[in-house]
């Protein structure tokens, strides 16, 4: 990793630099130990004093990882060092089954991370939450009241209310013959609904918001070298890391409490219940319904205020970034493969009549099949996030010990020639139509939103979006690159690893045909 080099360097000087360079140099010299020391544990690639592995990580985890357990042969499972942090990296699915089903309770745990800690009031949220009684009480309201079946129902008006704003816009662009920025407009779609089903309303003009919000994204994965070297920790200060992290979670702290104030003078108008409303078919604000629990029922809401923002975080942290990336791959591995884009087309077009909702979606077959094979090329999350082993374990006859974070290439699995037959690489949603592998966490081949205890509580609120807001882009508009570009399929390192180089596509408006 070139970054923590520089850091190390630039931060501690040259007496540092030389102290590292000449472990370096002696450890180079020397070879690994004899394997009768560690003989159960799992393969890794020589690592060096003080950095362990984290120069060989590289820009792209994901994509590093497999060249590096084909080396070491360490085909499911490599044990690398992260500093002084050993790290299990799960390479295939039958090693992520393994963590995921057999091990799942005792590597349920999340690793503390500092950043996260400070920017989630002490990981009082759920993505990063310890495992234990927090979390679990978290996750059940999450389950039970946030994203639950009835609660997305009831967010539907809203969310075919932005689709109609997005397919707007961009209609617009057709009419002007304007290219369209669809790696700029679909996070903003993604942002607007989930503003408005979280907090009950967007920020349309007022770009703090947002740019807070990509700021928070970004500090989630910078790497702060004190987390794994602690010697080093004071560089992180030195380098005014630190007090981004302080004055970024103040800030959105700030909001946040404004944001509680709306909901509270919202919640002292209201006069109905919030289930009757639901009932009714209201989508009442997410923040609303933790208020009002934690209020009126405190025996299923366990949250204080940090926790009740914490919570909301997650819903931006984990519902944003993550669905438009996968619209964006999606749109993207359309337009390099005109066949599946015309095919999905005539299936719209046919079956989802002049206004799509969801109630026709079960119609929409291929498209999700689109959907899956994205999921599989792209996942949004390509490592997921990370694990902690909490005792001491024998894994596919490896010992790991207390304290290893296991990181999970899904990416890698996704793309593994030994689960996806000869030509892995390859778009081919059809390839569905053969297996019954499914991404919801029981097929560990497909595993884009986790498996086992920490597994996505979001999919179909994520799915609603997707998938309603794709029909439409692909029944309105067909669609084309700007001449003569080519569209490369890189992607960025991020939260979410979204498309290296912008998508911009020209849409043309195809009329409705009628019914
Ligand atoms: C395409 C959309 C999405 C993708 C690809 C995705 C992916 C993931 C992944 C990979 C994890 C980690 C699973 C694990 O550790 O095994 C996760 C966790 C989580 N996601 Fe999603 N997600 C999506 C949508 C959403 C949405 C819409 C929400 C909420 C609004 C959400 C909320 C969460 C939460 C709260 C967790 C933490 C679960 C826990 O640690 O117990 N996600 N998601």
């Amino acid at each position: 990793m070139a970054v923590v080099l520089l850091l190390v360097m630039a931060a501690s000087g040259f007496a540092a630099a030389l102290i590292i360079i000449s472990n370096i140099i002696i450890s180079s010299m020397k070879r690994r130990q004899p394997a009768g020391n560690k003989a159960r544990e799992p393969p890794s690639p020589p690592k060096l004093p003080i950095l362990g592995n984290l120069h060989q990580v590289g820009k792209y985890p994901h994509r590093t990882f497999p060249a590096l357990a084909k080396r070491c042969g360490a085909p499911d499972l490599m044990l690398l060092h992260f500093g002084s942090r050993p790290v299990l990296v799960v390479s295939t699915s039958k090693a992520a089954r393994e963590v995921m089903k057999t091990h799942d309770l005792i590597s349920s745990d999340r690793p503390e991370r500092k950043t996260a800690k400070k920017l989630l009031y002490g990981n009082k949220d759920i993505v990063n939450a310890r495992y234990g009684e927090h979390w679990r009480l978290s996750r059940r309201l999450c389950v039970l009241h946030l994203l639950s079946n009835k609660k997305i129902r009831s967010c539907r008006p809203l969310r075919e209310e932005e689709i109609g704003l997005l397919v707007n816009r961009i209609r617009t662009s057709a009419q002007a013959g304007q290219e369209v920025n669809l790696s700029a407009l679909l996070p903003c779609f993604t942002n607007d609904v989930i503003c408005r089903i979280a907090l009950g309303r967007k920020y349309d003009g007022n770009t703090v918001f947002r740019d807070l919000l990509a700021e928070i994204m970004e500090l989630f994965i910078a790497f702060s070298v004190g987390e794994f070297i602690p010697q080093l920790s004071w560089v992180s200060r030195l380098t005014g890391f630190d007090a981004r992290v302080d004055r970024v979670a103040r800030r959105f702290d700030e909001f946040l409490d404004e944001a509680v104030l709306e909901s509270e003078a919202r919640l002292e108008k209201r006069s109905n219940m919030i289930e009757r409303e639901e009932e009714e078919g209201q989508a009442v604000p997410l923040i609303d319904v933790l208020l009002q629990l934690q209020r009126d029922s405190p025996e299923e809401c366990h949250l204080d205020g940090d926790g009740i923002k914490a919570v909301i975080m997650d819903m931006f942290i984990g519902g944003t970034d993550t669905t438009s990336t996968l619209l964006e791959w999606t749109m993207s591995e359309l337009m390099k493969h005109p066949r599946v884009m015309k095919k999905l087309q005539e299936e719209v077009r046919r079956e989802a009549g002049v206004i799509i909702c969801e109630e026709n979606l079960h119609k929409l077959e291929y498209l999700k099949l689109v959907i899956k094979e994205t999921t599989r090329l792209h996942p949004p999350v390509p490592l997921l996030p990370p694990r902690q082993l909490m005792q001491d374990a024998t894994i596919m006859g490896y010992d790991v010990s207390a304290g290893t974070m296991i990181l999970t290439n899904a990416w890698g699995i996704g793309r593994d020639p030994a689960d996806w037959g000869e030509s892995p690489e390859e778009f081919l949603p059809e390839r569905f139509l053969q297996t019954k592998v499914d991404f919801i966490g029981q097929d560990f081949e497909l595993i884009p939103f986790g498996a086992g205890r920490r597994r996505c509580p979001g999919i179909s609120f994520g799915l609603a979006v997707v998938e309603v807001a794709l029909a439409n882009l692909v029944r309105d508009f067909d669609w084309r690159l700007p001449g003569g570009m080519r569209l490369e399929m890189t992607e960025c390192v991020g939260l979410t690893a979204r498309r290296d180089v912008p998508l911009l596509a020209i849409p043309t408006i195809v009329p409705a045909s009628p019914t």
